[in-house]
């Protein structure tokens, strides 16, 4: 037997390596099943090579138990073993530079985030849920004796002869408190299946003693014990020997998710990197909120993390996926990972290939494009805004959905645009009037009513010159109105003034400015527009919670409105008629204002009335408007009409709504 003591430079590492990554205690896992994975294929290797000489067909398995009674996880594999020197050499002398690193970096920061999964801690990484390690193992060497290791978590350890009688290694965990949750069958099993699920060697799970399954006779069932892994995941096939039915079922499995993925993306590169994987486009709910996806990232089939943001672009997080790069440099920390250039460019090529495969799917299949467009574009566009190159890449397929229900590119809209204007509509229900007055005159307008739109907006305005978006009540377009050589439009300005003052006193208003229009549909009395510059900064202001700020006043961006009357109603002609009846001109003696001396023409002019003294009061005149009950019931029933049609009525004001209706639909018998 041979005692000695580990030769780490540190006091002892592994209380430490349990706090810190305390709460990936579950890695230990990947790290034992991963090196008995290495085990095999070295072992593979040196056969192909010549150097070592075993059985002819090996099966190359892994074999995981679990003893709840004892309390141990047993690792065990049929790769190459060690000889009691190479156990000196790899195990005791942890000349191990990952943890020596680790210590070095990490001493000081409780930040778990900073450290990627696969930091090389290895096999110590079993001291994070065991007190006590084994390792009994035989080399696949010439005359190699069974040597077992132990050590129960300090800085000893002894060896000696083992009994091992065939080639490979048992890794033998004790685990202690900090562990107990892995001696549960199911979550063992759901780790592996976590980090292992695409090793190349078979792995089987067995819980030790396990009473044997039973049919209702009692007897055994025999089940072929299957593994838990599948050795070649279809990422890692060719795509030519892919059928769509695998990639749905592979999307079922790894993802749990039993809606069908829309459609999918391939990555197959080895040249100048080594880069496979599947990204596939769920179907997304409609609130941009809820959008959630999952990118799985592997190194040579073994799981490392999800959604790790420096390596995949952060707008594609909103796919899943799996990724697997053997090239990664994944022993380092996140924020290396983030300046590296290496994987600057895995990043791009996936940005690339993704952009790739809309555009391909725009140009061959359109039809299905449209038909995925409703789910996929608020990632397209969220892509899009994130990412400069993935912009330009797709900006020329960015579609919009008519109120015709077509699909439309924005080249194809402008087509038939004037001014390079592009009409919109953000919420179909309340704004279904200026929808349909739209369509009664045949003009198109796009709908925008994703909460990424008043985002996308503003950047394909940025990105287009002289394109603007205007929303479809922010103004009349000529195509509405109608000219009418009948009409004075002097007149009409005088009465309009009449009418704001009127307004005003009936109704309360303050901020609206009122404007007669002569519109071609006849039946439209009266309606509201606001324009779009106020309307998208409250929209800001909105997005970005600033209303709430004390700061800022959230009435200083209150949208102007516009409050039209459409001088072919009856109801507008009526108030028009009347308007002279609820005036009243009052005459009001107000005093003199002094004149302004600062001024030079004022200067001339007083040198030249110098005799004349200016008098100390002056006569003014006032307008005032008492609006009979008639006119008040109109204007008060115009007003909320035009306001119902693109918002809501306050609660306040929809009761007085109601009430009013009723006064007047009782007056009809
Ligand atoms: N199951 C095993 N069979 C044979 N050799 C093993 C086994 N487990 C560990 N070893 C040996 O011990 C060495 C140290 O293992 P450890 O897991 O600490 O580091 P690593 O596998 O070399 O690197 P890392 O895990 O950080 O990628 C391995 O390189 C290997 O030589």
């Amino acid at each position: 037997m041979e005692k000695g003591s580990l030769s780490i430079h540190s006091e002892n590492i592994f209380p430490i390596i349990k706090k810190w990554l305390y709460s990936d205690h579950d890695i230990f896992v990947r790290e034992l099943v991963s090196n008995a994975s290495d085990a095999i294929t070295k072992l593979k290797q040196l056969s192909m090579m010549n150097e070592a000489k075993i059985e002819e067909n090996p099966t190359f398995k892994i074999d995981v138990m679990l003893d709840e009674a004892s309390k141990t996880i047993t690792i065990s594999d049929n790769g190459l073993g060690m000889t009691d020197e190479e156990i000196k050499k790899y195990i005791n002398q942890i000349a191990f530079s990952g943890a020596e690193d680790f210590l070095n970096q990490y001493k000081d920061k409780s930040d778990k985030e900073q450290i990627i999964g696969h930091f090389g801690l290895g096999f110590y990484s079993a001291f994070m849920v065991a007190e006590k390690v084994e390792i009994h193992t035989l080399s696949y060497k010439k005359d190699a004796q069974p040597v077992i290791w132990h050590c129960e978590g300090g800085t000893e350890f002894e060896m000696k002869e083992g009994t091992r009688q065939t080639r490979g290694t048992d890794i033998i965990l004790h685990v202690g408190d900090d562990g107990k949750d892995f001696l549960n069958e199911f979550t063992l099993k759901e780790t592996l299946q976590k980090y292992c699920s695409f090793m190349p060697y078979e792995i089987y799970f067995t819980v030790v003693g396990k009473a044997p399954e039973t049919d209702e006779e009692g007897h055994v069932i025999i089940e072929e014990p299957k593994p838990i892994n599948t050795i070649l995941p279809l990422y890692a096939k060719s795509p030519s020997d892919c059928t769509d039915e695998e990639y749905k079922e592979f999307y079922r499995n790894t993802f749990k998710d039993f809606r069908e993925p829309l459609f999918w993306i391939h990555l197959n590169m080895d040249y100048p990197f080594n880069l496979k994987g599947i990204l596939y486009f769920p179907k997304f709910n409609t609130e941009f909120d809820s959008l959630e996806g999952q990118i799985k990232l592997y190194n040579s089939q073994v799981f490392v993390a999800d959604n790790i943001k420096e390596v995949i672009p952060e707008f594609l997080l909103l796919l899943k996926g799996v990724i697997d790069c053997p090239d990664l440099p994944l022993n380092v920390s996140r924020s290396f990972l983030q300046n590296d250039g290496f994987v600057r460019k895995i990043s791009n090529y996936i940005t690339k290939k993704v952009g790739d495969k809309l555009n391909g799917l725009f140009k061959t299949e359109r039809e299905t494009f449209e038909g995925f467009w409703d789910d996929i574009n608020p990632f397209i566009k969220f892509g899009g805004l994130k990412d400069e190159k993935f912009f330009e890449s797709i900006q020329k397929i960015y579609l919009f959905k008519t109120i015709y229900d077509k699909y439309v590119t924005l080249d194809e809209y402008l087509e038939n645009a004037e001014e390079k204007k592009v009409f919109y509509v953000t919420d179909r229900l309340l704004q279904s009037q200026y929808i349909n007055l739209f369509k009664a005159h045949e003009l198109n307008a796009v709908i925008l009513e994703h909460s990424i739109d008043t985002a996308f907006i503003s950047h394909m305005e940025a990105k287009n010159e002289g394109v603007s978006f205007t929303r479809v009540d922010s103004d009349l377009t000529d195509h509405m109105k109608e000219s009418d050589d009948s009409i004075d439009p002097e007149h009409i300005k005088k009465v309009q003034n009449d009418l704001t003052g009127a307004f005003k006193s009936a109704v309360g208003l303050e901020k609206v400015t009122l404007k007669i229009e002569n519109m071609k549909d006849a039946s439209i009395a009266s309606m509201m527009t606001l324009s779009e510059e106020a309307r998208r900064m409250q929209d800001m202001m909105k997005m970005y919670g600033m209303g709430s700020m004390g700061s800022l006043d959230p009435n200083m961006f209150k949208p102007e409105t516009t409050l039209l009357l459409n001088h072919k109603h009856p109801l507008v002609k009526y108030l028009m008629s009347h308007i002279e009846s609820y005036k009243e001109v009052i005459e009001k003696e107000v005093p003199n204002e002094v004149p302004n001396t600062d001024s030079k023409a004022d200067e001339n002019k007083d040198s030249e009335n110098k005799e004349a003294a200016e008098p100390a009061t002056k006569i003014v005149k006032e307008t005032h408007y008492h609006v009979d009950e008639m006119g008040q019931l109109i204007m008060e029933q115009l007003y909320d009409l035009a306001l119902l049609a693109h918002s809501q009525l306050s609660p306040d004001a929809m009761t007085q709504f109601i009430k009013r209706s009723n006064t007047l639909l009782s007056r009809l018998i």
